[in-house]
């Protein structure tokens, strides 16, 4: 089988340069773009300048000449360009895998819409061990369904725009399913002042931004007596990026069609 030929959205970002040192690890993918908005500085440099790699592909904002030479695009940046980049790939008939956080509900109906025309892997977070967590929080929660209050707490680097993370809601989502709630209704983002005493319905989210967290997240459980708490730490972006490449040789068996990392680990009905 020919090698995958992926194009890396974002190329000079945090995720979008282990992204590119990802693709060139995996035997069964090629780097075929990399792609950066029209100001970015990177523009014209080899897309493995910032890993000391020379991959002949050169950081370009040409979305269309990149595509037109890509089976996929695996795309780390920021809602809005994610979107853009969505419509074309979809027209072109481009796979997509998205790793992008912070989308409003248009924005993932747009992914959903999407979908019908091309394949895509959309996850808050593509670790193996935070996609693990997400399959047992819904044990957890299916068992502490009564008494306990829910707290989801997570970290992250100084830079990160968006709050409270993809993963983090997600983890909310899975949790808030599992005990028939609808997240919408039940979650509290911060508490500040008279709060009052604690609504045992809901599910509340506490976010830190500090130095160069790369991603913590806690699911907590307490009620009288005693507490349980799930934890996942991530030390190196690799874990996203070889998770996303692996998604993306995945959708190899895909035309169509939105999945999420759990399908791509087959953790679903477990
Ligand atoms: N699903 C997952 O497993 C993970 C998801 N993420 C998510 O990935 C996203 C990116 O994170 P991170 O890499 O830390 O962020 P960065 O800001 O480091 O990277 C984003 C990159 O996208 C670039 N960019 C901005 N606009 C465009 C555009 N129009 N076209 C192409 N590139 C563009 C930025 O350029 P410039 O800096 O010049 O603006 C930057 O290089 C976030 O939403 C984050 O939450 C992160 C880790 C794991
Ligand atoms: O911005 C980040 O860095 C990360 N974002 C993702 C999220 O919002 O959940 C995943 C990971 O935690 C790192």
């Amino acid at each position: 089988m020919s090698q995958l030929k992926i194009a890396i959205a974002g190329a000079n970002g945090r995720m979008g340069r282990v992204l590119i040192e990802a693709v060139a690890q995996h035997p069964d993918t090629v780097l075929s773009g990399a792609i950066e908005h029209a100001g970015s500085d990177a523009l014209g440099l080899d897309a493995g300048f910032a890993l000391g790699l020379k991959t002949g592909i050169a950081i370009s904002s040409d979305v269309d000449a990149v595509l037109a030479a890509s089976d996929i695009l695996i795309d780390f940046t920021r809602p809005e360009p994610t979107l853009r980049h969505l419509q074309k790939c979809a027209a072109a008939g481009v796979k997509m895998i998205i790793g992008t956080t912070g989308f409003d509900e248009a924005g993932k109906a747009a992914i959903q819409a999407a979908s019908k025309q091309t394949a895509i892997v959309f996850a808050a977070n593509f670790s193996v061990g935070v996609n693990l967590t997400f399959h047992i929080l819904d044990t957890v929660a299916r068992v502490l369904n009564e008494g306990y209050d829910i707290e989801i707490i997570e970290a992250h680097h100084r830079h990160k725009v968006d709050a409270p993370s993809g993963t983090a809601l997600r983890m909310g989502e899975v949790i808030a399913d599992a005990l028939g709630r609808d997240l919408k209704q039940c979650a509290v983002y911060g508490r500040e002042g008279h709060t009052g005493a604690r609504d045992p319905q809901t599910i509340g989210f506490a976010t830190v931004r500090a130095g160069d967290i790369v991603g913590d997240h806690t699911a907590l459980f307490a009620t009288d007596g005693e507490r349980v708490e799930i934890t996942h730490k991530a030390s190196s972006r690799m874990t996203f990026a070889a998770g996303a490449v692996r998604a993306a040789v995945w959708l190899r068996g895909h035309d169509q069609g939105l999945f999420d990392m759990q399908d791509v680990l087959g953790l679903k009905n477990r």
